[in-house]
């Protein structure tokens, strides 16, 4: 149990007027009194009570691992705790499943997307609703999904099938049908790690208008202290499955959320930039062009040239072609035309020249394009050479040299896992990110491929896979960073080039670069 002394000021003022008082707030209000999670011997959380105003914007703030997922995923029914409660407005209400919780009028936004991919944006919205009658009047439905957007602070094109948007656009459509599905109690877990700083703020500046309207609550999970000032009212503070801190934002500030969040560990220090010149070049791509999933062009003539020891970053709004790009760069999509090449030699991204010219791939979402899921962390740590020694000898997979890489891994990359046995998908996100990562850099790497690295990771991560991936640059690797996250481009690259529309449209160096006439650019103009 945490000791009076761990636990700062916890709101504890009596909980105002809820949903149950009267027809003037909609917003609920919700408690978490007591709970305790176990997956087998671990245990996720340990009697934690979280209070979460009505029509407040209450933010939930913990390294990778600590539990903050478990938590709101025992609030949404989806884990059923050993120990506690949760009361909605004033009641305790036994919530059994995600349905249950969508009934009550609370709605979640995960890490992971749960659109139907093979349906466009309005089908998903349409069908998202529990009442959708047999026949649908679609005229209808698409009038009042059109009026509904056209409140929205941006737009998502209605007929897009899901499975062509890109992973911002499907964040956007994520939250929007919450919205839609008028809940009063939104969670969302790090719903801003796929859009940009804009789309961001307009995002959070809505929810968090909505709420001080008395129209909803947000239970919001995020590692971004910059969001957590801006929007949050309060906060409440994991560490390792406990509450540790939490308070009016107001009283706080981003040194004390930290110190909150990691204890007594000192954060890593920040990557630095080294000064040198670049080498030879190593990944060449000349007029690459391809397909997006409906036969339209989304990369039309992309050339660039990353050089060893460079770290040359792609900005861009999400859905401008860079995901394609990392797409052919890992052999998951066509190139329709153009040449690429490593170290002088052509490259078609088949695994043999991968394992040849050691290029690594940390791909965006990478449970789901780096992973399998219902296999081991060690099992997924092996990936990249599980057929050749010391894991393999002739038809022979050794176990035991697997697991024992696995934890070497486990223990340099600081992945928090229960065993080197445990299932990769029961990983908090951060930690899978972590995994794949030692796996793709844990070895020597002459070219890498990064998209969106540190996506949903926690500062002190962010810090160390930073320094990771420069580190592998001041080794001699030719990176490509390809992030959405500009912030992130202009402290790491040496160079970067801006995608818009399947075209490179801008270069400039990393350390002269111009916030503004890159954002210019990335919007089109
Ligand atoms: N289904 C599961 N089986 C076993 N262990 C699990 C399962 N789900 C979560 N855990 C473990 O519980 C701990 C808390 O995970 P959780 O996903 O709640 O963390 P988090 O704070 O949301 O982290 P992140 O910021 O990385 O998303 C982690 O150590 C994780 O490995």
């Amino acid at each position: 149990m945490s000791t009076a002394a761990e636990i700062e000021a916890v709101p504890d003022a009596p909980v105002p007027i809820g949903a149950d008082d009267g027809p003037e707030i909609r917003a609920l209000g919700i408690e978490a009194v007591a709970m305790t999670k176990r997956f087998g011997a671990f245990t996720a959380l340990d009697g934690v009570n979280l209070r979460v105003r009505p029509g407040s914007v209450h933010a939930l703030l913990g390294e990778n691992g600590a539990g903050k997922s478990t938590l709101v995923k025992c609030i949404m029914g989806y884990y059923r705790p050993e120990e506690g409660a949760v009361i909605v407005g004033r009641r305790e209400t036994p919530i059994s499943n995600p349905r249950e919780a969508h009934a009550l009028g609370i709605g979640m936004v995960y890490q992971h997307f749960t659109l139907v991919p093979g349906m466009t944006v309005l089908e998903n919205l349409v069908m998202a609703r529990a009442d959708t009658p047999a026949i649908i009047d679609w005229v209808a439905a698409r009038a009042e999904a059109e009026a509904f957007m056209a409140r929205m602070p941006f737009r998502v094109p209605l007929d897009a099938p899901v499975a062509t948007l890109a992973a911002g656009e499907k964040q956007k459509v994520e939250i929007l049908k919450q919205i839609w599905l008028d809940v009063r109690f939104l969670i969302l877990d790090e719903p801003t790690s796929v859009l940009t700083p804009d789309e961001a703020d307009d995002i959070l500046g809505l929810l968090a208008d909505m709420a001080r309207a008395g129209e909803l609550t947000i239970l919001i999970i995020t590692h971004k202290f910059r969001e957590v000032l801006a929007f949050a009212d309060e906060v409440s503070v994991l560490r390792r499955g406990r509450l540790v801190g939490g308070g009016r934002v107001a009283d706080l500030d981003v040194d004390r959320m930290a110190a909150m969040m990691i204890g007594e560990a000192t954060p890593a220090a920040p990557a630095a930039r080294l000064a040198g010149t670049p080498g030879e070049v190593a990944l060449d791509i000349r007029d690459l062009e391809a397909l997006d999933d409906t036969g339209e062009p989304t990369l039309r003539g992309v050339s660039l040239q990353v050089r060893r020891g460079e770290i040359v970053g792609i900005a861009g709004v999400s859905g401008n072609g860079q995901s394609a790009l990392v797409e052919v760069l890992a052999g998951q999509r066509r190139a329709e035309a153009g040449h690429m090449a490593v170290d002088g030699a052509p490259y078609a991204a088949k695994r043999a020249q991968m394992l040849r010219h050691k290029v690594c791939l940390l791909p965006e979402e990478p449970l789901k394009n780096a992973c399998v899921g219902r296999m081991s962390v060690a099992e997924n740590m092996a990936f990249r050479r599980f057929d050749q020694a010391p894991y393999a000898r002739g038809w022979f997979l050794s176990k035991g040299r697997i697991r024992a890489a696995a934890r070497e891994l486990i223990a340099r990359y600081n992945v928090r896992t229960p065993s080197p046995d445990t299932p990769i998908a029961a990983l908090s996100g951060g930690n899978v990110q972590r995994a794949v990562l030692a796996r793709e850099i844990g070895g020597e790497v002459e070219v890498l491929i990064a998209a969106n690295p540190v996506f949903g990771l926690d500062f002190s991560a962010v810090a160390d896979i930073h320094g990771q991936i420069v580190g592998a640059r001041n080794r001699g690797a030719a990176v490509l960073l390809v992030s959405e996250d500009l912030d992130e481009l202009l402290e790491l690259a040496d160079r970067i080039l801006v995608i818009s529309d399947g075209r490179i449209v801008h270069e400039t160096a990393g350390a002269t670069a111009d916030r503004v006439a890159i954002g210019r650019h990335m919007a089109g103009h």
